[in-house]
């Protein structure tokens, strides 16, 4: 299968952040859900796959090919939304429209009326008065009207209010069925990504935690609930990280034949949920550091 995105030793150092020796592979034809706390790099890693930021060391290509030699037209065949407004405030969208289209080889003004028409946006009102929400659906029509083949986006459903959250998955969900087209997006609202994510990369502090099918994960990974008395050295073994609170506690593991074996049914197992995988992975891996197991 092919790669459309590949990080390969990619590191970049700030006064005080560092990404280092990235690894990151994203295959063609399928949708990249990318979560991580506040501050844990994705905005950053999505600048380097958009060589807006160069890394210090390390390789990014695109589609196969590198900046160095194809920016133009890697730039070409990607939809990019960001989470601030990247356009002349003072512009209206069909200014926008006419500014962006030569840009792009297959810039499709129907398809752009289209979504305009359908996100409900003035054409002519100039972008300074659009609210947060709005330039965030101009920044998407204007992203999903040149019949890209990767679309990038950067926390694409902030500020945007629940119905039209939905409206937009869908839209992206049609894209991907009909298109083939592969989407990568940072996220905070992770019941975005278990309606539509294939993939899940999950960061925290500048490293990959996990990078995984989505389905596979909700297979593999249970919560265990139980009272306390039921830990010592030898069962906690059997989790990834433990929450106590009081007499109880919740565990994260990804053994569900051992934990029956040895706590029988003396806990309560349920499937974790995206959020609390977050949670106990960034836990543990604040724990245990780089010998992370998970
Ligand atoms: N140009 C820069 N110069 C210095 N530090 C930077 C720069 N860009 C990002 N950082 C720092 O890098 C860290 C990661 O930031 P980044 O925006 O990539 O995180 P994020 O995961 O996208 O966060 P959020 O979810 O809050 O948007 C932060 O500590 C930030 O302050």
């Amino acid at each position: 299968m092919e790669n459309v995105i590949e990080l390969h030793g990619v590191s970049k150092k700030f006064q005080t952040f560092s990404i280092d020796d990235i690894d990151l592979q994203m295959k063609q034809g399928y949708t990249t859900g990318f979560i991580g706390a506040n501050g844990s790099g994705k905005s950053t890693i999505i600048k380097l796959m958009m060589n807006l930021l160069k890394p210090d060391k390390g390789k990014v290509r695109v589609f196969g090919m590198d900046y160095a030699n194809h920016e133009k037209e890697i730039k070409n065949r990607i939809g990019f939304v960001y989470d601030s407004n990247i356009y002349y405030e003072s512009l209206n969208l069909k200014d926008i429209s006419r500014i962006v289209a030569p840009a792009y080889t297959q810039w499709d003004d129907k398809l752009f009326i289209k979504y305009v028409n359908q996100f409900e946006l003035p054409i002519n009102k100039s972008m300074k008065h659009f609210s947060k929400g709005m330039q965030m659906k101009a920044s998407i029509a204007i992203a999903l009207s040149h019949h890209a083949d990767l679309i990038i986006m950067d926390e694409p459903t902030a500020g945007l209010d629940p119905t039209f959250r939905r409206e937009l998955l869908d839209i992206f969900q049609e894209v991907m069925v009909n298109e083939g087209k592969s989407i990568f997006f940072s996220t905070h609202t992770t019941s975005d990504l278990e309606r539509f994510a294939d993939y899940i990369v999950l960061f925290n502090k500048g490293e990959i935690l996990l990078n995984q099918r989505l389905d596979e994960l909700q297979e593999q990974y249970i919560l265990v609930k139980g009272s306390t008395d039921l830990l010592d050295r030898d069962t906690e073994t059997h989790f990834i990280n433990i929450e106590r609170s009081q007499d109880v506690f919740q565990a994260l593991s990804k053994n569900i034949q051992e934990v029956q074996e040895v706590f029988h049914d003396h806990v309560v197992i349920e499937k974790a949920s995206l959020d609390e995988m977050m949670f106990h992975m960034k836990s543990a891996h604040r724990n245990q550091g780089k010998q992370l197991n998970i």
